[in-house]
């Protein structure tokens, strides 16, 4: 045989074997669907970093392009989000997101709802990942060093200077990390200093629970429904720093509930745990 042939038979066995695990193991499924997820995230920054670069340079409109490149993996993975309470955006001026953190699919969920001019603050490792943290950068993402408390504050402080000169709304997870389980947990300060200090108003987003799509534990990547709902805007101005913690706690206990009324899996869930 040539040696090209051989290389074919090789391939040919190779990919049967892919074929043959993949319909046989769940777990080896499950593993290729989030190599797929992730590959296309840094196939579509490895393309796009360079011409963002070369034609606009940092500016927060990239997000758009955020928005193009990824929202096709909605489709290839059948997860449907239902929108509810999209005029709750309809607010012309500045203001801060909060959002419930389950997994890696809230990207998709965040791109589906984000409104014009709005960053991310996001964990400072994706700035190390290559292309995919140029490509957050690039889109005007704002990262902040978690182990750094004094780093992380003197960013948000910066970033509530600059919001309302610059007509900035600002997309938080106060849970400051992916949180899969059904309890939010306690919030961190971060966002609601920055909405305090900038006197704008607190837009909560709460995404149902995805676990009828996804779960790391139980190796599941699968279509489903979701809904997404955004509440109505909570007012900030006139409050003082004193309230920061009532008011996270306040805006908690309100997206606990929503999330247990909007998460089919979960109905009959009513009472608040700790
Ligand atoms: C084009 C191609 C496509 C490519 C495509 C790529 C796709 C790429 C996907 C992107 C998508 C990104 C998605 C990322 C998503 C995440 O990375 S989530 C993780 C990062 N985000 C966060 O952590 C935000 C939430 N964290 C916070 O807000 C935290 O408060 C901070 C700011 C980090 C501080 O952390 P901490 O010290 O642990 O916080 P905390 O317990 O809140 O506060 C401690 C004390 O400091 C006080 N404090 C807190 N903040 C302040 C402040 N600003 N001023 C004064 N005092 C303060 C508190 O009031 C509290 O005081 P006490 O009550 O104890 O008296
Ligand atoms: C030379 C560099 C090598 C590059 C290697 C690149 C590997 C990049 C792999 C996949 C890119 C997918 C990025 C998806 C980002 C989804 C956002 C996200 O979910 O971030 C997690 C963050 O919210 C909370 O983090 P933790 O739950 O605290 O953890």
């Amino acid at each position: 045989m040539e040696q090209y042939q051989w290389i074919l038979l090789l391939l040919t066995i190779f990919m049967t074997g892919i074929f043959f695990f993949y319909h046989q193991s769940p777990t080896f499924s499950f593993y290729c669907k989030m190599f797929l997820f992730n590959g296309w995230i840094i196939l579509m920054a490895t393309i796009l970093s360079p011409c963002i670069t070369l034609f606009y340079g940092r500016r927060v409109e990239n997000m758009k392009f955020m928005h193009l490149s990824i929202l096709p993996l909605k489709n290839i993975y059948g997860i449907k989000f239902m929108v509810q309470g999209s005029e709750n955006l309809n607010i012309k001026k500045p203001y801060v997101i909060v959002s419930n953190h389950q997994s890696c699919l809230d990207l998709l969920g965040m791109l589906e709802v984000m409104p014009e001019r709005c960053v991310t603050i996001a964990k400072k490792e994706l700035l190390y990942m290559g292309p995919v943290g140029w490509a957050c950068w690039l889109c005007g993402l704002i990262f902040i060093d978690r182990k750094n408390k004094k780093s992380a504050m003197d960013v948000m402080n910066r970033v509530a200077q600059i919001m309302r000169q610059e007509n900035l709304r600002v997309w938080m997870y106060p849970e400051g990390t992916r949180n899969p389980e059904d309890t939010l947990l306690p919030f961190k300060r971060g966002a609601f200093h920055l909405a305090l200090k900038a006197q704008v108003p607190i837009v909560p987003i709460v995404t149902s629970s995805l676990k009828c799509c996804y779960s790391y534990k139980e190796k599941k990547l699968k279509p489903g429904n979701c809904t997404i709902r955004i509440l109505p805007k909570i007012e900030t101005q006139g409050l003082g720093l004193e309230e920061v913690t009532a008011l996270a706690e306040s805006t908690r206990k309100l997206m606990q509930e929503t999330f247990y009324e909007i998460s089919e899996d979960l109905h009959g869930e009513k009472e608040m745990k700790p």
